[in-house]
């Protein structure tokens, strides 16, 4: 089974529908300059209006880049996530010290534009709890993530990876079959291709990359 998160939530009717047609992580962006940024008394919010806090029916994931310790106490304290995603230039030392901050688990976005970049991945095999590999943006972008940018998925097939770990980067509802097909991704992330406008989720599209991602055979992840 494929196991697929949907990032960027903002609304308590598209974090219902991605819960409820089976994403099994969801994406809070904490970050101020994205359009899908929330505060963490809003992601709290957004928790609460949706039953989230008990239910925890999906992994809940706040996206972070290069987050200060006030940012992480404040997650801590409002929205005690499952994963904490570090989405910046953090280093595996930070990363350890975020995971004892915080008591979350450290997913650790890697950019990759070319083969080069999955040399990084040993530095991590002790740190992570999943990896996520992600269309490196461009140094003038906006966004470190969230741009619907993708890479060539062949560099990661056979790849022996040490922590299960994400597809993320451009896939929509009707690529992301493709896009497993060729990397052997045993787990999906996606924002833009479920949006029908920068930070606005489309119900309709994340009930269909569900839908498509459900269809997939696959390798449980763990
Ligand atoms: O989504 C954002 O706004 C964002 C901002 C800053 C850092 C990371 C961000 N998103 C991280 C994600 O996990 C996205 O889902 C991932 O980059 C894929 O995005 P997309 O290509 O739009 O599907």
């Amino acid at each position: 089974m494929t196991l697929a998160k949907i990032c960027g939530l903002t609304t308590p009717e598209s974090l219902t529908v991605a819960v409820e047609a089976g994403a099994a992580f969801v994406g809070l962006v904490a970050f101020e300059k994205s359009p899908r940024h929330l505060a963490p008394e809003d992601a709290r919010r957004l928790l609460d209006q949706t039953g989230m806090v008990e239910s925890r029916r999906a992994k809940v994931v706040v996206v972070t880049v290069d987050p200060d310790d006030a940012l992480l106490d404040a997650l801590t304290r409002h929205v005690a996530p499952d994963f904490i995603q570090l989405h910046g230039h953090e280093t595996p030392e930070r990363a350890e010290a975020v995971r004892a901050r915080t008591g979350a688990g450290i997913i650790k976005c890697l950019p990759v534009s070319g083969p080069d970049d999955l040399k990084r991945v040993t530095d991590w095999a002790g740190v992570a709890d999943h990896l996520m590999f992600d269309a490196r943006t461009p140094a003038d972008a906006a966004l470190p993530g969230g741009m619907g940018l993708s890479f060539d998925w062949t560099l990661l097939r056979g790849v022996d990876l040490p922590r299960p770990w994400f597809l993320a980067g451009g896939l929509t509802p009707d690529n992301v079959t493709e896009a497993v097909r060729l990397s052997g991704a045993p787990m999906v992330d996606v924002s833009s291709g479920v949006e029908r406008a920068p930070g606005v989720k489309e119900p309709a599209l994340i009930r269909a990359f569900l839908e498509a991602v459900g269809t997939l055979p696959g390798k449980q992840s763990s």
